[in-house]
């Protein structure tokens, strides 16, 4: 039981049972159960949250397919928050492959199919004019942290719809359980502007509108009602937009992200956690991140915010920024972006390479290809964040290893069947002379009977800090130089770099310590930067720790309403 004081409420009987921010099931004590009504409504053993916990494992581990398990834990999280929680903490490398990439990756598919309760707000274009009467019927009064996407884009799997909000879900789960962010302070958001998923349309069961996604100035001020609805009721929540397309995701973070507590996760999440794993990864190798040569396989918004925050470190360590630039090579599905290149979005402008630059290569098409780049450019870095399976092949990984000894290689596509060559492909093609990181969980790989174990290089590492960082000094903004600390004190946190052995990124495990030290340095530069409330270090420190809830159940004090 937690030593925090009693709660008072007013809740009592089953609407108790059914709050699941409230409700703790056979553990409601016996006064509890005669104060709240509750006698009878529960088999009359009490229990403490280990014994529901022993049983809830139990009944998890009878399911045999991940979404199985997925659908049972989701059950547990609409029911009993704390249990579902202490559960999750309790098995969170085993479990956060079901809550999270790769199965939250199904959930999303078969949102519509497997639905079971209303979790968060959908927000659709068709009740537009009621989309403050929607924010007002949240009966969470202090929403600090919301996930908001509208489903286009949803991992590596395109347009899910409503089936988004699974993926919103999935990231507030670990805003709690590896940020200690209340769930009583977290909401998922979807906003259901229809979807060009012809097989959703097609779905009898589909739950979203079945119309064609709305699109240009429509769109924009759909979003725009939405962040204004936001501000009115909740003035200091900070929103994370997730899995929106490309089109869309730059456009609205610029739009936003000066006036807005916000951060697009797939953007400026994901290049803030692989600027960190790329630290960590060159200070284990020795070198410095601005000595290499790094190759983007898909220009998108996590390619791009990738390559934009690995040339500003590249001129934090001293590059001048067009050197940094000449560095950097993106190739999308035409081939390696150049300058002069038709339909280039303008996020992409700045990341070509001049046509000086490749002037003496030699490749056949009108563009270099993938295995062009990695022969001509001879690089150090490849990363793939293009969502296609398959497209690092032997032989590409081969012309990267000639000219280098020892790769940096990250194919970052989620879920894990999007991977661009599994963990087991790269080190067998590199004969284990590799460093690794995926974004999605793979097994430790056993190559010549040595295990090599395979970081996950995926945002869930930095945002939870970063919730937790913004929320201790009411940050107003998020920078650039916020994100850049949190890349930092990840690299420093990697016990490859740190001492030769290990994994590259910690442990799962260590998640709730890192996620507290990334709040710090954020916060601290929010701090420095104007951008939040001034206080000690030391009352940093206290702030972080007594925001980081607990799943613990409180005793309750019945008040009447
Ligand atoms: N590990 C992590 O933390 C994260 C991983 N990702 C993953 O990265 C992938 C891409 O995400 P976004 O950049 O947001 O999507 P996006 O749609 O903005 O970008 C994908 C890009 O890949 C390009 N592409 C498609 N086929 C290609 C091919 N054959 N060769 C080269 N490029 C090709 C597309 O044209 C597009 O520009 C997804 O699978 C997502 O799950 C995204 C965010 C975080
Ligand atoms: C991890 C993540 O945000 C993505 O794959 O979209
Ligand atoms: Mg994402």
């Amino acid at each position: 039981m937690s030593n925090k004081p009693s709660l008072y409420t007013y809740y009592a009987g089953p609407a108790l049972l059914e709050t699941p921010l409230l409700n703790k099931g056979s553990a409601f004590t016996k006064e509890e159960r005669i104060a709240f009504n509750l006698i009878g409504l529960l088999p009359p053993r009490y229990e403490t949250i280990e014994q529901q916990m022993e049983r809830a494992y139990m009944q998890y581990s009878s399911f045999g397919e991940p979404i199985n398990k997925h659908i049972y834990l989701r059950n547990i999280q609409d029911k009993n928050e704390t249990l579902f929680y202490r559960l999750v903490q309790q098995h969170l490398e085993e479990m956060l492959p079901i809550i999270y990439t790769p199965t939250v990756g199904d959930a999303c598919e078969k949102f519509s199919a497997i639905y079971r309760s209303a979790r968060g707000i959908f927000v659709s274009y068709n009740e537009r004019e009621y989309i403050d009467d929607i924010l007002r019927s949240v009966t969470k009064s202090k929403v600090k942290v919301i996930v908001v996407t509208d489903g286009e884009r949803v991992l590596g799997l395109g347009d899910q719809g409503v089936g988004g909000m699974g993926i919103s879900i999935g990231k507030l789960s670990l805003y709690t359980a590896c940020g200690g962010i209340s769930p009583a302070y977290t909401l998922p958001v979807t906003l259901d502007v229809g979807t060009n998923n012809e097989k959703l349309l097609n779905d009898p069961v589909y739950m979203g509108s079945k119309h064609k996604r709305i699109t240009g100035e429509e769109y924009e001020q759909f979003i725009d009602a939405f962040m204004k609805a936001v501000k009115r009721r909740w003035p200091e929540a900070m929103v994370q937009f997730e899995d929106f397309a490309q089109p869309n995701a730059m456009p609205i973070l610029k739009r936003y992200r000066d006036t807005y507590c916000c951060f697009n996760d797939d953007i400026q999440g994901t290049a803030s956690v692989t600027v960190g794993s790329l630290l960590a990864a060159c200070r284990s190798k020795g070198v410095a991140l601005s000595s290499q040569k790094v190759v983007f396989v898909g220009a998108g918004s996590a390619g791009c915010g990738i390559a934009e925050q690995v040339i500003q470190q590249m001129v934090v360590e001293g590059l001048d920024e067009a050197t940094a630039r000449s560095q950097i090579y993106m190739v999308d599905r035409f081939g390696l972006l150049t300058e002069g290149m038709p339909d280039l979005r303008d996020f992409q402008d700045a990341l070509v390479q001049k046509k000086s630059a490749v002037s003496d290569w030699s490749y056949s098409g009108d563009y270099a290809s993938l295995r062009d780049v990695m022969n001509c450019a001879k690089p150090d870095i490849l990363i793939g964040v293009s969502g296609v399976p398959g497209l690092f092949t032997e032989a590409v990984i081969s012309a990267m290893k000639k000219h280098c000894e020892l790769p940096i290689i990250f194919p970052l596509s989620n879920p894990s069947r999007q991977v661009e060559a599994t963990p087991e492909q790269v080190i067998k093609w590199t004969e284990g002379k590799v460093i690794i990181a995926t974004g999605s969980p793979f097994k430790p790989v056993t190559y010549k009977g040595k295990s090599y174990p395979i970081a996950q290089c995926n945002n869930s590492y930095i945002f939870p800090g970063i919730g937790l960082g913004v929320i201790a000094v009411k940050a107003r903004l998020i920078s650039d130089e916020m994100l850049r600390a949190a890349s930092e004190t990840l690299a420093a946190a990697s016990p490859l770099a740190n001492t030769g052995q290990g994994g590259l990124l910690p442990p799962l495990s260590d998640l709730s310590g890192l996620s507290k030290q990334i709040a710090f340095e954020v916060a601290k530069i929010a701090m420095a930067q104007g951008l939040a409330l001034e206080i000690s270090d030391d009352e940093l420190k206290q702030r972080i720790e007594k925001n980081f809830w607990k799943p613990e159940y409180r005793s309750y004090k019945r008040i009447s309403r």
